[in-house]
């Protein structure tokens, strides 16, 4: 077991933030934890790293109570950057990390190497860009080579290509074993990482492996939505209604079925247009288009 989260609550005052979450990690994969602001993402993340004393319910990390300060030799927490300090440079505080964990000179500078920071290293953080500082934050957070790593919005502000440039280290970093959890709002940049995506709504969890959706699908105009939804269904052909057409999930050389079923019950077809389906469309679906 990687990560078990049992029944986790949390509330600040009345406002109740975490209803009893629970899910688990059992093998390596990269995971994205996506809601809208203020939906709870940070407070899950912080009471998953026992950063923040949660209501009632569990954690454990590979195997070990996250109260247990040994699980942070095997997992690594990436917040924001408040947690930097301008008058130190980029090294120093990889120094420090490498002193509490008894990681070698020649250790950093590997990762260094790898993440590509050494350029600006020895500068203070005071002068680093948002992207500068995302690289520091991710370094500081692998340098250890952690089995589970959790990001809290690792792709904030950065442009395209320093975008595609952590999302290529994270996915070395999970072909090389790491689970990654991460949060983020950079739902294109999700569906190029995963499919497995928890959606945090309302204090509730909602967990998805959204390639059951597959990435193709067909929005089909017609007459009676309802109608249509109840044959289809009788046939096993799944659809969501969305804006009032009838959502197929299919490939077009299956779709013979649908075309059938509708003609035998004198539905007519006005349009059908094809949709490329990602995590975007599921997020509006499960949150509305104006959250
Ligand atoms: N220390 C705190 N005291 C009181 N309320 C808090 C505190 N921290 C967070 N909250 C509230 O808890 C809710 C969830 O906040 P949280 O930061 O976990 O959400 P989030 O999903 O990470 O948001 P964002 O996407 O904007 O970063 C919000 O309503 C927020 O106002």
């Amino acid at each position: 077991m990687i990560l078990s989260v049992k029944d986790v609550r949390k509330s600040y005052g009345k406002e109740e933030v975490l209803k009893g979450i629970s899910f688990e990690i059992t093998e390596p994969q990269i995971i994205a934890l996506v809601g809208p602001n203020g939906s709870g993402k940070t407070t899950l993340l912080n009471v998953i790293t026992n950063l923040l004393t949660s209501n009632g319910g569990e954690v454990s990390v590979l195997g070990k109570s996250n109260k247990n300060p040994d699980i942070f030799k095997e997992i690594s927490y990436m917040q924001d950057n408040s947690v930097l300090y301008d008058y130190l440079t980029g090294y120093d505080h990889l120094q420090f990390i490498g002193d509490i964990q008894g990681i070698t000179k020649e250790k950093i500078l590997e990762t260094v190497k790898w993440i590509g920071i050494d350029s600006y290293m020895h500068k203070k953080v005071g002068n680093y860009s948002l992207g500068m500082k995302q690289h520091l934050l991710l370094t500081m957070a692998i340098v250890n080579k952690p089995k589970l790593l959790i990001l809290d919005e690792p792709l904030n502000g950065l442009d395209p290509s320093n975008a595609i440039k952590i999302r290529k280290i994270m996915l070395q970093l999970y072909k090389a074993n790491t689970t990654i959890l991460l949060s983020s709002h950079n739902l294109a940049e999700i569906d190029r990482l995963t499919s497995q995506i928890m959606f945090l709504k309302n204090g509730n969890l909602i967990k998805e492996d959204i390639s059951v959706y597959e990435k193709t699908c067909y929005d089909l105009s017609l007459g009676n939505v309802d109608q249509a939804k109840e044959i289809l269904a009788k046939k096993e052909i799944p659809v969501e209604i969305v804006d009032e057409k009838v959502r197929v999930f299919k490939e077009a050389s299956s779709l013979y079925p649908v075309f059938l079923a509708l003609e035998e019950n004198n539905i007519i077809l006005d349009d059908i247009q094809k949709k490329i389906w990602g995590s975007e469309e599921r997020y509006k679906m499960i949150f509305g288009e104006d959250s």
